[in-house]
């Protein structure tokens, strides 16, 4: 899939801005801070209806503004549409098919699909475990755009569920307590099925990419081997399977919230279930033992792993049928000559490559293409 056309209304540093896009490598170059990623970090919204910069839509829409509007024609296997949503901070957003209002904004996500290598990618192996779980839910709705409901209806019933506990936990024991373990019942039902669900799509993710993953850290890590970069998901839910069904997990997760009831109610939160997981990324050297990445590997063994994360991801959507936008933001300044040769050459076919970069010299030659300086809020296409 391709854009063929960018409209921002108040998205970001724009009051308005019309760019025309077309497949191959685009690559917008500028000053620091003259709106390159807010460019990108649009069409990236439109992919999963969140930034891969703020955790919130308010910092989205221009300062003064009420609500900001991105527009896109994308372009699908031959076919167009055009794909807008209306993001209203404090109040609920629209999203648009082809300017017919969608049921839920939600329905937009998955239609357009990115990739987005960018310079806070080595958060994904140095980070914390929630930088691994987003890595994998992220792109867990982007292979099934269903299972956002999921991710969101989880995170609901965690919010509530945790509350509880507090309650339960601070209350006396007596009627008050046994009223609120009741409901906890309830809740904990929620969480196992909720949480098996969420659980059993990221162990079989984990499996599909792990071949993927190997096979990009061999091209992008000088002297690797496939074999050299494994990834295992740790699972705070114990299971013996390899690849277990929602419904096992459900239960396992049940069993283990019962047998955690004490800490859970002294602690006041819960300590079982998918936001408790994470997925443990290991190298191999010639003949040694693995270690983990994090805390061991070098800077550029760490780099070349989360490039690998990010170019297994895009292997995959690929291999789903359709090429996902690869968006490289600010990614080459902090790259070495070599790696930044090796993902050129390995992105340089996709079906649109989106780049920004501070100064021209930062986008290699393989990527040459259509380029746009940006500058004083305006987008001008180089001839
Ligand atoms: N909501 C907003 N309202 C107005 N301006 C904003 C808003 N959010 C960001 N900006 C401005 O947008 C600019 C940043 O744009 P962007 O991140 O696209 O820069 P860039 O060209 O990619 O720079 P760099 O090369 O430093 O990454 C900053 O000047 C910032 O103040």
């Amino acid at each position: 899939m391709h854009v063929t056309h960018l409209t921002l209304h108040d998205f970001r540093s724009y009051p308005t801005a019309e760019v025309e896009l077309g497949p191959g490598v685009t690559a917008f170059v500028g000053r620091n801070g003259q709106g390159k990623t807010n460019l990108v970090e649009a069409v990236d919204y439109l992919s999963r209806l969140s930034s891969h910069r703020v955790a919130t839509d308010a910092p989205l829409v221009r300062s003064g503004a009420e609500q900001a509007v991105v527009r896109a024609a994308v372009v699908k296997d031959g076919r167009t549409a055009v794909l807008e949503v209306e993001i209203n901070p404090g109040r609920a957003n629209r999203a648009r098919i082809n300017r017919s209002p969608l049921p839920r904004v939600r329905d937009l996500v998955g239609l357009v699909r990115t990739v987005v290598f960018a310079p806070d990618d080595l958060a994904l192996v140095k980070g914390d475990p929630s930088e691994r779980r987003r890595f994998l839910d992220d792109l867990l709705v982007l292979r099934t755009p269903r299972l956002a409901g999921v991710r969101a209806d989880y995170d609901r019933v965690l919010r509530q569920r945790n509350s509880l506990l507090k309650t339960a936990g601070g209350a006396r024991r007596g009627s008050s307590q046994e009223g609120a373990l009741a409901t906890l019942a309830v809740w904990d039902d929620h969480l196992a099925r909720l949480g098996g669900e969420l659980l059993a799509e990221r162990w079989s993710l984990v499996d599909d990419l792990r071949p993927y993953i190997g096979k990009a850290y061999e091209a992008v890590a000088r002297g690797a081997r496939r074999d050299d970069a494994e990834v295992e998901y740790r699972s705070s839910v114990p299971t013996e399977e390899t690849r277990p069904s929602a419904a096992t997990l459900a239960d396992a997760l049940l069993a283990e919230v019962e047998r955690r009831r004490g800490d859970e109610l002294d602690r006041g939160i819960s300590l079982v279930g998918p936001h408790r997981d994470d997925l443990l990324l290991t190298i191999g050297h010639d003949g040694g033992e693995r270690l983990p990445v994090k805390g061991y590997a070098s800077h550029g063994e760490s780099w070349s792993y989360a490039l690998a994360l990010r170019l297994a991801s895009y292997d995959l959507l690929r291999a789903d049928g359709d090429d996902p936008i690869l968006v490289l933001d600010d990614v080459f300044a902090e790259l070495d000559t070599g790696r930044r040769r090796q993902l050129a050459d390995l992105v340089a076919d996709a079906e649109q490559v989106l780049v920004t970069a501070a100064v021209p010299e930062d986008v290699p030659e393989a990527l040459a293409g259509a380029r746009f300086t940006v500058a004083d809020g305006e987008v001008r296409r180089d001839d």
